[in-house]
């Protein structure tokens, strides 16, 4: 639908206008499928969740989250295919209709939830109306888009982190754009994260969102203050690492060489989901680094495309190992695993060395055993 302040992009128009609209609405959804998913978390009962076929956890609040947020895209860009995580084929049977039901009634009061002055605007039409569960799940069925490097697409991770999630740890709700197969908006919502690092029970929710050649910015779930992200420089000495919790995501083991390569003192700071690329952004950590404790897993587009254009328009680095770019224009994931390297402009080809150190040690010795 194309609405009345969709602003047309000529030559004439000033660059800050691009994706403006695209933005807003990435904003707008991330910020109400965080509204949701905080209630699915308050009102969860323990271990209620589902397994997947590869065994990873989903719940509610993924589905819920899903549907709302291509919902809204739908709406504003109904020709704008969406590659999103999850699937309904678990919500056709007849044993999961109150499921069904329940993850409806959630969608619903994620889209009829008070607006924010932003959402007064022409493209916002869509929010305000209930959907029926059938909406729902081609809603979620709607990600089935299998990526490539023509044209637009959306990503959409409604909980990155699950498993954080259901520790009551960090997780995030993630959306991104990616154009001839590079990210040019993304919007990550970090409900847990707090607002003051040194007061981990205060106040908590951050929103980033980043648009190409325009900046990254953060502000509260419900404010759009935005304040502008820049990484500070580190003197190589004082990185802290970020890495995943779950060993099984991401090698520890390797990490710790790599920064007894650098003879890095502080301890590493351990955090579910695409939190680490905004704590990254925020200087709350100076280097993510991700290499695979599997052969076999490909990473997927929408566990890196909003969270490596955070970090690029916050003036840092995201390349794999071999410091070559990451390449969302393969499909739904990002191919051969090399591993996922972040950090400031000017440590990253000194991080690069270590990894490649750490790496040809490893290659030594599994030729010894
Ligand atoms: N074997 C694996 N290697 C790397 N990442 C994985 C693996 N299994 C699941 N993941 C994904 O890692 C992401 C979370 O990373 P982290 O542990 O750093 O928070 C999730 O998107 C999760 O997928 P899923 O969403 O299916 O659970
Ligand atoms: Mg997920
Ligand atoms: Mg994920
Ligand atoms: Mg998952």
């Amino acid at each position: 639908m194309a609405t009345s302040t969709t602003i047309p992009i000529t030559h004439e128009t000033p660059r800050v206008l691009l994706y403006a609209i695209e933005r807003i609405v990435a904003i707008s959804a991330v910020r109400r499928a965080c509204i949701v998913t905080q209630k699915v978390f308050e009102t969860m009962v323990k271990g209620d969740h589902f397994t997947k076929s590869d065994e990873s956890p989903v719940t509610v609040g993924d589905f819920a989250a899903q549907a709302l947020i291509s919902q809204i895209i739908h709406t504003v860009f109904p020709d704008d295919p969406i590659v999103g995580e999850e699937d309904a084929s678990e919500l056709y049977s007849p044993e999961k209709k109150e499921i069904l039901h329940n993850i409806t009634s959630i969608v619903n009061e994620g889209l009829t939830a008070d607006r924010l002055d932003y959402e007064k605007e022409d493209w916002a039409i869509g929010l305000g109306r209930d959907i029926s569960p059938q909406e729902v799940r081609e809603n979620i069925d709607r990600g089935k888009h299998n990526g490539g490097n023509v044209g637009r697409m959306w990503t959409i991770d409604p909980i990155d982190g699950t498993k954080g999630f259901l520790r009551g740890g960090q997780y995030a709700v993630c959306v991104s754009l990616i154009l001839d197969g590079e990210p040019v908006v993304g919007v990550i919502g970090c409900p847990n994260l707090p607002h003051d690092l040194n007061n981990p029970e205060g106040k908590k929710g951050w929103i980033f969102s980043a648009v190409k050649e325009q900046g990254a910015q953060r502000f509260t779930i419900n404010g759009l203050d935005p304040i502008p992200l820049g990484m500070p420089s580190v003197s190589p000495e004082s990185i802290v690492v970020l890495e995943s919790v779950e060993s099984g995501h991401s090698s520890h083991s390797f990490n710790s060489r790599v920064r007894e390569l650098l003879t890095l003192k502080e301890p590493s700071l351990q955090m579910d989901s695409q939190a680490k690329y905004c704590s990254l952004a925020m200087g709350r950590g100076h280097l993510y680094l991700r290499m695979p404790t599997r052969p076999d897993y490909e990473e997927k587009i929408w566990d890196h495309a909003p969270g490596a254009l955070l970090i690029k328009e916050a003036g840092g680095q995201v390349t794999d190992s071999r410091g070559k770019q990451l390449n969302f224009g393969l499909g739904r994931t990002l191919g051969k695993n090399y591993g996922v390297v972040a950090c400031g402009s000017e440590v990253h080809s000194r991080v690069i060395d270590s990894v490649q150190a750490a790496l040809e040690e490893s290659r030594e010795r599994a030729k010894m055993n």
